[in-house]
């Protein structure tokens, strides 16, 4: 069990993480979902004890990182698997790594074995593959057996056998009763791995919610119509409140009116319709529905998502935003 408490972290006049609170739950592979500098990094880091919070508090299992009597033992993270010695062999790299935790030499041929790079645990780290590195990060993680594991973008790099692969274990470790946080921006591949994502945004929580749950509350739930009149109907919906992108080749995309309604206005003004298809949300969209204007590129003052975040009301049950 992860929990987050009020966390937060200044870097200056910046507000990297800001007041965020969270438990993540054993048993379920958990998403950490964030526009490019929502805090992400910011958080698992504070999580590993590799950076201090200005206030609030993180801990695994009830006890912050830096008291843990053995981390390589609960807890293991992938942060950046560039950050190794390029000269070492892999197999030297984790045997090092399991000698500083306390871990026995056996382990490494385990872990190994179980990422799949038992054939070339003795070729130096700088002739592998970046999917290769992304293995051996992924093992060092896995040397202590630990009960919670902490990954950054664990599927950077790989190709698809990998990801499957990567997605396979993680599903497995928490069957397992483990706990497992992953970051990751590849949205499909988070959609067919997490049970349950905690969205940020400008270092606020967003959501706090199943996956499916999130789907579910159609954030991002669009219509899509072609129509030789779609500049004219695009107006008409617009008239009603409706959100409308597009408009190339007599194609528009609806968001705020359902298939029925954009069919029956069509039909009142006599605009003939050639398609007329209600996609559903993905995490994707949920996600770009979440986040809107909350990137750290998109400006943190003054940005439409940071000033109403504070006064938002919960939108149903997980829904922080
Ligand atoms: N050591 C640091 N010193 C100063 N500012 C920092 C530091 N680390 C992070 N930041 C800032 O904190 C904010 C959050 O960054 P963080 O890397 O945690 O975001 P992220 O969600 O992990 O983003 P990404 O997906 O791009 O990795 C950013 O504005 C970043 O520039």
């Amino acid at each position: 069990m992860i929990s987050v408490r009020g966390l937060t972290k200044r870097y200056g006049e910046n507000l990297a993480v800001d007041g965020l609170t969270f438990t993540v739950a054993p048993g379920r592979v958990t998403g950490f979902l964030g526009p490019n500098g929502a805090g992400k990094s910011t958080t698992l880091r504070m999580l590993l004890g590799l950076d201090t919070p200005t206030s609030g508090d993180a801990r695994i299992g009830g006890t912050a990182y830096r008291r843990l009597a053995a981390p390589a033992r609960e807890v293991g993270a992938l942060l950046d698997p560039a950050a190794v010695d390029p000269g070492r062999t892999g197999a030297n790299h984790l045997l090092w790594l399991a000698r500083a935790g306390g871990i026995g030499r056996a382990r490494v041929d385990d872990v190994l074995g179980l990422v799949g790079l038992e054939e070339v645990g003795g070729r130096r780290i700088r002739h592998y593959s970046l999917g290769m590195r992304q293995r051996l990060g992924i093992a060092a993680a896995l040397l202590g057996d630990p009960g919670v594991l902490l990954l950054d973008e664990p599927l950077n790099g790989l190709d698809p056998e990998g990801i499957v692969w990567t997605r396979r274990l993680l599903k497995g470790f928490a069957e397992e009763g483990r706990t497992v946080l992953l970051s990751s921006h590849l949205m499909n591949e988070m959609e067919a791995t997490a049970d349950h994502v905690l969205v940020i945004g400008g270092g606020r929580l967003v959501a706090d919610v199943g996956l499916a749950e999130l789907v579910a509350t159609g954030a991002g739930t669009r219509v899509e119509a072609v129509s030789p009149r779609a500049d004219e109907l695009a107006a008409l919906l617009r008239r009603e409140g409706a959100t409308v992108d597009g408009g190339r080749g007599g194609r528009i995309a609806v968001t705020g009116a359902d298939a029925a309604r954009v069919g029956d206005l069509a039909a009142r003004h006599g605009i003939p319709v050639h398609e007329l298809v209600p996609v559903r949300a993905r995490l994707e969209d949920a996600f770009m529905a979440l986040t809107r204007g909350r990137g750290r590129h998109e400006g943190r003052t003054g940005e439409p998502g940071a000033a109403d975040a504070n006064t938002r009301k919960p939108q149903g049950r997980g829904m922080v935003r």
